[in-house]
Formats: C-alpha cells, structure tokens, sequence
C-alpha cells in the first residue's frame, strides 16, 4: 500500500478503493518529510528536518465540490510531487480532496451540497445524515486535528480551490469570508494576485462554506478561491492555472514567500445582496450564458419568485454565482458592488 501511494497513487486509490485507508497509515519520506494519510482523500505532509525553522500551517483543498476538476487535478499533482519526492515542503501542508463519491459521477454533490454543511450544519436539520455531511464532519475533523499543532503565534492559512460554473467576466476571483472583528490582510491580497487572483469579494455575513467554518473557528487566512470555469477531468487547460500553480508552489516549499502587491491592481467588491430561493418558480432574468460579474443598472430585475422580485438597488450592481437550480432555502445569487478596503493589516 505504501508502495502504491509512493508511487503517486493516492487519490485514485482514495477514489477507487477507500476501505484500504480504513486505519491510519503513516510514513517517512528518504528526504525527512513525514506522511500522515487518516482517510480517503485527506493527507498531511510535516517536514521533519532539525534546521526546519517554520511557522506556517497550511491547508489546501479542492474537490468540495466533485465537478471542478482542475484544483483537483492541481492538488493531486502537488500531493504525487511530494510523495515522490521531486517537491519538498518547508512547512506542514494537509491536502484535503473534498467529495471523492461526487467525482466518479461528475456532479457537483451526490445528494447535498456540501460547502453548505460546514460550522457544524452537517450535523443541523432533520436528523439526515447523507455522505456530504459525514464528510463535512470528517473535514472539519482533520482541520482541528491540523491546527491544534499549531502555536498561538504562528500562521495559519486554508485556500479552499474550486471553478465556477459560469463563465466570468473577471476570471479568477476569492471569496474574503466575513472576518468579524479582525482586518483584512494586504500579505494575502498579494499572494492571492500572485496566484493571477485579482479580484476579491468581501463577505459581510457569517456562512456556512468551508473557509469561513477556518476563519471563524481558527482564525486562519481563509478563502474559497475560484480558478477558472468547471470542465470534466482531462479537459482542463492547465496553461490557465500557471500562475496559481506556482505561487501555491512557492508557498508550500520556500520558507519565505513574499509577495507584494499594489492595491491599484485589484477589483475589490463587496457583496450587496445574498439571495435566497424561495419557491419552485424562481427564475433568473438573464440569460443562462450571462457570466459572473456583469453588471446592471439601478432597477433592473435581476430574479423573481412567487411574491417577490429581486433587483439591482444600485447601478453597477453586479451579478455572482446566479443558479436557479439550487435547493429551496438555499443562496442563489450574490450581487456585488465595487468597493475600497481601507483598513489593512500588513
Ligand atoms: O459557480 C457557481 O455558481 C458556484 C461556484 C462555487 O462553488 N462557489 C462557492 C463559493 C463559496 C463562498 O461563497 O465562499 C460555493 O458556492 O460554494
Ligand atoms: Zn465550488
């Protein structure tokens, strides 16, 4: 089994036979770095090495959603580096492959969708217990297990990778989960433009996705960062994620990585409405190929459901993450407007 793994196999095997990493398996790489694997698809790497001086603590995830491919097909070539050792990490990195049953089918979720089901909603509701939310459980699970290493004083970060499934008119964009009381960070707007991901969407509300439940509950640099568009397995163009390849590269592996960046080179938004489906009828009033981010003027009606339209309050007001398709009671648009930030820790 540690053969196969070392060879580079772990998440087709996380994928194809997942009662072969029923106990935990743990192990050491010829370069010092310890392997830590305590489920399908969640595996950590700790350099071991005496001189080792680091003070970071980094997650990375994909795959919470099973169809967007590409963050998964990046992560599963960092976790083959590592384990064959042409990459070493200079600080603890735990990959986390989202929902593996949704990837064999190509789906976004197999029965719920699961970056809903975080700060401890997988376990809320009518007592259903469907594999999304055992697999929440199992994620938040391995974070806490993850960062209780981790000292008061040092650094934790968690980009949790995904593709959107509309086009977008910015490409590459973050989600800055709601922060409560503490600043926003200029160090991670820069390594986020670093990654090519220029354009940041301020949260002003707690939620229950996957890097708000690590900023809230660790306090982690956290942020749901949107690559590209959903393509099938194979079928991505990886020269587009370049960029961020080697960035979350340099992070994982160099014991400084720096990045400075100007705030002119950024699109800042912050989210001016969070809609909710309410009924059956909910209906989008743009086109099906409208992409993220286009922008409408003051009145427009951007939605409608039984009793209740939905419109842009401002001009400008922008549109994100439009899906008709979603569950009664859950989010079905954002609209944005454009923003400064002000206040900045370094
Ligand atoms: O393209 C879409 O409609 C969805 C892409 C996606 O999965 N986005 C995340 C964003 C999570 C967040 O708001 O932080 C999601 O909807 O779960
Ligand atoms: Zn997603």
């Amino acid at each position: 089994m540690q053969q196969l793994i070392q060879h580079g196999e772990f998440l087709s095997l996380s994928r194809t036979e997942p009662q072969r990493f029923q106990t935990p398996i743990q192990f050491e790489l010829d370069n010092h770095t310890k392997v830590a694997i305590s489920a399908p698809g969640i595996i950590e790497f700790t350099p071991l090495s005496l001189d080792n001086i680091s003070t970071k603590h980094i997650v990375l995830s994909c795959g919470v959603h099973g169809n967007e491919t590409a963050p998964i097909e990046m992560c599963d070539d960092w976790v083959k580096s590592i384990l064959t050792g042409r990459l070493e990490v200079t600080h603890r990195v735990l990959f986390l492959f989202g929902n593996l049953p949704a990837m064999d089918i190509a789906k976004r979720f197999v029965e719920e969708n699961m970056n809903r089901l975080f700060s401890g909603a997988h376990s809320e509701g009518d007592g259903c217990n469907n594999i999304e939310r055992q697999r929440a459980k199992a994620l938040e699970e391995a974070i806490n297990q993850f960062f209780a290493h981790a000292q008061a004083d040092e650094q934790k970060f968690h980009y949790d990778l995904h593709t959107a499934i509309r086009s977008s008119k910015n490409e590459k964009f973050a989600v800055y989960p709601y922060l409560h009381e503490r600043r926003y960070s200029k160090g991670q707007l820069a390594f986020l433009a670093a990654c090519g991901v220029k354009t940041i969407l301020l949260s002003e509300n707690p939620t229950t996705t996957f890097s708000y439940f690590s900023s809230r509950q660790h306090g982690a640099h956290a942020f749901t960062v949107e690559l590209g568009k959903v393509r099938p397995f194979g079928e991505n163009d990886m020269s587009r994620f370049a960029q961020a390849k080697e960035a979350i590269t340099s992070l994982i592996s160099r014991e400084d990585f720096s990045p400075q960046v100007s705030m002119d080179e950024l699109d800042i938004f912050r989210v001016n409405q969070v809609v909710i489906k309410n009924a059956d009828d909910f209906t989008l009033h743009f086109d099906d190929d409208t992409p993220n981010f286009t922008d409408f003027t003051k009145g427009t009606v951007l939605a409608s459901e039984s009793g209740k339209t939905y419109v842009a309050q401002q001009d400008g007001e922008a549109i994100v993450f439009p899906n008709a398709d979603v569950a009664i009671g859950q989010r079905a648009m954002l609209t944005v407007v454009p923003t400064k930030l002000e206040t900045l820790d370094v």
